[in-house]
């Protein structure tokens, strides 16, 4: 048994809002299209996915390794019916026919849908028992109240045996609200599995707020602390975060001794449960002895992406008595964005005293602690 998916995203989103169709706009760091789709190419039980697109998008996008496109209709039931004619050749014997516009649609939710027809059945289809109250109403004001029992809210993404849907299709005239009801036009038994609240399907402008907030909930975070610090001597500068700021001694170490990168590459490389700078970089090797510390915090960024990790935000205090920070933080902060390619309004750099306590009080040397969040990507 093959299982193809067929994801739907020739609609042009006219209620969604927009300057672009809704497929095409962002949510939580990528395009509504991007999320549904790797929703489906992380299937391991999916051979083949196919997407129908509106003429207008087709030469625009650029398919992920293993995805197809084919030219939609002017209807769903068309843009459905032109998938499933693309896929015919796959040989797949099942299909799973998807809205690009359920982005949120979960591992769990395919899973049941794929195990109904797993049990036999030929058709399935995932839905949520209405519960709300049902009236009708007209000009404003309620002018009853309808049975709800036996009512069901439909969901994509609907299951069937391939070689029956697509002669359900062919033999359909007309629109359809979905392919379930194509199906039963053909007799065909249609079983409903649980469905989820989560499996919203983006139609007009709130829902992009509630699938970014479903999406961000659902994300891998990671959170990391850093902690470093460097003694005085002599110089005429220190290095903070990637700034020199002349002073009348320098900071001391096997590097450029910038205490406020260090405590960020820690952070990061907590954050990924990967060491700390000394494992990365050890003092022992010579050919990191006054090393620029930008190098550290491009290394360790570049791993966070290898691992699949942006960097949400950073927030970075320095403890000193002198220099004072205030006058650099905007500097430090520029360098800081440049050199992790994070927005500059997810950066922040402050500083205290230690009330004259302690080493930093003595001004003996500075300290420097770091937080990072890290976001899968
Ligand atoms: N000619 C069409 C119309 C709709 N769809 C797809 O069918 C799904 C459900 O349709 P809907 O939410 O109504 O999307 P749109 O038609 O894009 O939205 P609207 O009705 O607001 O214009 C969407 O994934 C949409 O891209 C399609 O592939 N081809
Ligand atoms: C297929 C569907 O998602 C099932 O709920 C829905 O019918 C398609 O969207 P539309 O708003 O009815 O076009």
């Amino acid at each position: 048994m093959t299982c193809a998916v067929l994801i739907v995203a020739a609609g042009r989103g006219t209620r969604a809002g927009g300057d672009l169709p809704k497929q095409w706009q962002p949510l939580a760091g990528r395009r509504v299209i991007d999320w549904t789709v790797e929703r489906f190419r992380t299937q391991p039980d999916v051979q083949n996915i196919m997407i129908a697109l509106h003429p207008d998008d087709i030469e625009a996008y650029s398919a992920p390794e293993g995805v197809r496109t084919t030219q939609g209709g002017a209807s769903r039931a068309a843009s459905v019916r032109a998938g499933l004619e693309a896929l015919e050749e796959t040989g797949c014997t099942r299909v799973l026919i998807h809205d690009v516009a359920r982005p949120c649609v979960s591992a769990a939710l395919i899973g049941r849908v794929l195990g109904a027809l797993e049990d036999g059945a030929r058709a399935a289809a995932p839905a949520l028992a209405v519960t709300d109250a049902l009236w009708t109403g007209e000009a404003g004001r309620v002018t009853g109240t309808a049975d709800r029992s036996g009512l069901w809210r439909a969901q994509t993404p609907q299951g069937f045996d391939f070689a029956d849907i697509l002669a359900a299709h062919r033999a359909y005239d007309g629109e359809a609200a979905d392919d379930v009801e194509v199906a039963r036009a053909a007799g065909l038994d249609v079983v409903i599995v649980p469905g989820d609240e989560d499996n919203l399907k983006i139609t007009h402008p709130p829902d992009f707020a509630r699938a970014e907030a479903i999406l961000r909930g659902k994300m891998d975070i990671r959170i990391g602390s850093g902690y470093d610090v460097h003694r005085f001597g002599e110089g005429d500068h220190v290095m903070l975060c990637g700034v020199a700021i002349p002073h009348e001694r320098g900071l001391q170490g096997h590097s450029d001794a910038d205490v406020g990168l260090h405590a960020l590459c820690d952070a990061i490389y907590g954050a990924l449960a990967m060491g700390d700078i000394g494992r990365h970089f050890p003092p022992s090797e010579p050919q990191w002895k006054g090393a620029e510390s930008h190098v550290f915090l491009r290394h360790a960024v570049a791993l966070a992406r290898e691992m699949g990790f942006g960097i949400g935000n950073i927030d970075i205090t320095l403890v000193c008595e002198w220099p004072k920070i205030g006058p650099h933080a905007e500097a430090m902060r520029g360098a800081l964005a440049e050199i992790t390619g994070t927005g500059i309004t997810r950066i922040s750099v402050k500083a205290t005293t230690s009330e004259r306590l302690g080493f930093t009080g003595r001004e003996e040397g500075i300290a420097a602690m770091a937080s990072v969040l890290l976001v899968a990507q």
